[in-house]
């Protein structure tokens, strides 16, 4: 392969693309095509999808750009200094290995992970750097330091509940971001989330448990993503709230953070360390 493969013909960081057809991939394409500071090197979809074998820009309605939708996922990730991923859990454990193989950045927005995905992205981890968040906006990133400091000033007396709403077609619950904000409000609590957590309510469930932090999840519509952290207390709550109306806001942190992994080492980051939060 040429530098000029390798770099992309601009010198810019060539960024491969997953699940090019889906929401987030077509939002990416979009702005990658656009983009002055990074360049679309390729884009994955799953064996058996229609746009596979198609050129991108025509499957997503427009001209051509001169880059064929690829199911081949050694061949693709080859080209790239850096993986933009928001597929599913499966797909982004076995791009997390040939992403590593590769000695690309891999940056993962996949939300709804398991412990074993989680060991195996760790793994992967150690021969090149993986940037990770179940949210890439500045906004849910600043809103989990203000629900650690929150949770922090405020007693066990305050209840502590989030809330997200998502579109229809939303299959994880609950949400990536509810799952920071609850992790933000435990540690500020000085505890862990898996130890605070209360699954879905239903029925006689006897009353809220003391310290407890619950989960509510609503799907419907076109719902890009809404996020509050409620602090109830005896006569007075507080309300962090986060919403998100356009999803440009994820994928322009996602092409900031493959930027960003360009000079790291191997190793695990989210988007505090993206945005210089943990300075
Ligand atoms: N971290 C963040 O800021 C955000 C995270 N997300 C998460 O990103 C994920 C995707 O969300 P959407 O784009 O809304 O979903 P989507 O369903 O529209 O897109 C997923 C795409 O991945 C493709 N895919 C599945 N398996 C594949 C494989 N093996 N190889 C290549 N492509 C494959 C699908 O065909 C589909 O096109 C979800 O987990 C969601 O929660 C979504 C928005 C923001
Ligand atoms: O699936 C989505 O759409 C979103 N997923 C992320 C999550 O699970 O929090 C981020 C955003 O809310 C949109």
């Amino acid at each position: 392969m040429s530098d000029t493969e390798q770099t992309g013909s601009a010198g810019l960081p060539g960024i491969v693309v997953t699940g090019g057809s889906g929401r987030m991939g077509q939002m990416l394409i979009r702005l990658l095509l656009e983009s002055t500071q990074a360049r679309l090197v390729g884009v994955l979809e799953r064996s058996g999808h229609d746009w596979v074998g198609r050129d991108i820009g025509e499957a997503m309605g427009g001209a051509p750009v001169g880059i064929v939708v690829s199911d081949d996922a050694v061949e693709t990730i080859a080209r790239a200094q850096a993986v933009i991923d928001f597929t599913s859990p499966a797909a982004t454990v076995a791009f997390a290995e040939l992403t590593a193989q590769a000695r690309a950045v891999h940056v993962i927005g996949t939300t709804g992970m398991e412990a074993g995905d989680l060991a195996r992205l760790s793994a992967a981890a150690r021969h090149a750097p993986i940037i990770r968040a179940g949210n890439m906006s500045l906004g849910v990133n600043l809103l989990v330091g203000l629900t650690r400091k929150v949770a922090a000033a405020l007693g066990e007396d305050w209840d502590i509940e989030v809330v997200e709403s998502h579109h229809r077609h939303k299959v994880d619950a609950p949400s990536g971001t509810a799952l920071m904000l609850g992790e933000a409000a435990a540690e500020g609590r000085g505890a862990r989330l898996d130890d605070l957590r209360t699954a879905a309510r239903e029925g006689i469930t006897g009353a809220r448990p003391e310290g407890s932090i619950g989960f509510s999840a609503i799907r419907g519509g076109d719902v890009v993503g809404e996020h509050d952290v409620i602090f109830a207390a005896d006569g007075e709550r507080l309300v962090l709230r986060h919403l998100a109306t356009d999803r440009a806001i994820f994928a322009r942190g996602a092409i900031r953070a493959a930027l960003w992994g360009q000079d790291k080492g191997p190793g695990e980051y989210d988007m505090s360390d993206v945005l210089g939060l943990n300075d």
